[in-house]
């Protein structure tokens, strides 16, 4: 396959810097040994992980049929909506740096939470579970053998910030297979990663090869910046995009109020109380309150494992629009299609809310959006 370097791969407002481009072509000329490289990114917050992470991907393209991608960064989702841990293949370069796109994942954990904070055990456990689903899957089946068949790893991380270094460090040390470690610093040192191998016991010997590279952005007097953005904004937008999918794409939907409209005029699910689960994670609900919290709350959908060592697998999102407790029936609204729904089994509640702007449109009373639709608790 011809190869184009990195530097062609860049979108308009996105700037590949000379050092960015040779950091990520290195995974290209160092993708002859075997097994397929893994690579991990991270820094501090809004430092370009993300897009150092689609850039690297767009390199492995070139090279790989498919690459893999475990994105660890519950608040900031890339091809999920928030509270959700994925492991997603992905087989077309991205034209666009600067935006996600929603994808189905291969494998996926309903967490709950825009941040590790509450509960890193579970969060680090759930983590390398997915790393494990890649390992055995694309790993050990095929030999690691290199070329076209192989299917190597990116895997973005969440932003750093001081008192989580312990955590990023057990990530490290989970993924065993790292081949590179891609830092980005700023020019305000004391946001940054320690130096050198930090996660690594002094009986460990450092197997990873690691990259350092400063930030895309620099400011008038040329240092490495971080670029803020509005991560609640963002968040809202990718749980928006998400339920958009409850709608042909050509149904005009273009602004908030639409969707909202059409997510209230929308059929639910029916959902028998009896042939399902609920687990609140994070936190305790007194019984008789579980469906008082459950209506109008976005559930994860997912599949209650039988070994209990496993974490239920998740097929998506669900915005729970009534619960009718005489008929002992919830009413869903989801886009995942019927066929995987049929096997959910179980219902997550966590914290990931309906964003407000949906539920204050003008003339929707909230949180049942529209009078008259279906009967509730
Ligand atoms: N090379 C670049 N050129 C132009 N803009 C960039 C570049 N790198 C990052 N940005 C912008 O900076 C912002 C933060 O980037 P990004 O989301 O990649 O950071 P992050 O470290 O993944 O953030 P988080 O810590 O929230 O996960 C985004 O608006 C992004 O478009």
């Amino acid at each position: 396959m011809a190869s184009v370097g990195s530097g062609e791969l860049q979108s308009a407002n996105i700037f590949i810097p000379q050092e960015w481009s040779d950091a990520a072509d290195t995974i290209s000329y160092d993708s002859n040994t075997s097994p397929a490289p893994v690579a991990l990114v991270c820094g501090p917050k809004n430092s370009g992980k993300t897009t150092l992470s689609r850039l690297l991907v767009n390199v492995l393209l070139q090279r790989y049929k498919k690459v893999a991608y475990l994105d660890t960064d519950v608040g900031q989702t890339e091809f999920t909506p928030p509270g959700l841990l994925s492991l997603t293949t992905i087989d077309k370069i991205t034209s666009d740096l600067s935006i996600p796109c929603l994808k189905t994942p291969e494998r996926c954990f309903f967490f709950g939470d825009i941040s590790s904070k509450r509960d890193p055990k579970t969060y680090l456990a759930c983590i390398f579970a997915l790393y494990d689903h890649y390992r055995k899957t694309y790993l050990l089946s095929i030999g690691g053998s290199p070329g076209n068949a192989a299917v190597p790893l990116v895997i973005n991380t969440t932003g750093w910030v001081k008192g989580k270094l312990y955590l990023l460090s057990n990530l490290f040390r989970l993924v065993w297979s790292l081949f590179f470690i891609y830092r980005i610093c700023i020019s305000a040192v004391s946001k940054n990663l320690p130096a050198g191998a930090f996660w690594l016991d002094d009986d460990n010997g450092a197997v990873a090869t690691l990259i350092e590279v400063n930030s895309a952005r620099q400011d008038s007097f040329n240092r490495s910046v971080l670029v803020q953005k509005d991560a609640r904004l963002l968040r809202d937008l990718r749980v928006m995009a998400y339920f958009r999918q409850c709608f042909p794409s050509d149904m005009k939907i273009t602004t908030i109020k639409e969707l909202s409209r059409a997510l209230a005029a929308h059929p639910p699910y029916e959902i028998l109380i009896s042939s399902i689960k609920i687990k609140h994670l994070h936190c305790e609900v007194p019984k008789s309150e579980v469906f008082y919290s459950l209506n109008a709350t976005i559930v994860g959908l997912a599949v209650d494992s039988e070994d209990s060592e496993n974490f239920p697998d998740c097929v998506g999102l669900g915005i729970v629009r009534a619960i009718d407790t005489f008929k002992h029936v919830l009413y869903v609204i989801t886009p995942v299609p019927k066929s995987s729904l049929q096997k959910v089994d179980l219902l997550l509640q966590g914290f990931i809310e309906i964003p407000t702007c949906l539920l204050q449109v003008q003339g929707c009373t909230s949180p049942y959006m529209s009078a008259d639709v279906l009967p509730s608790a």
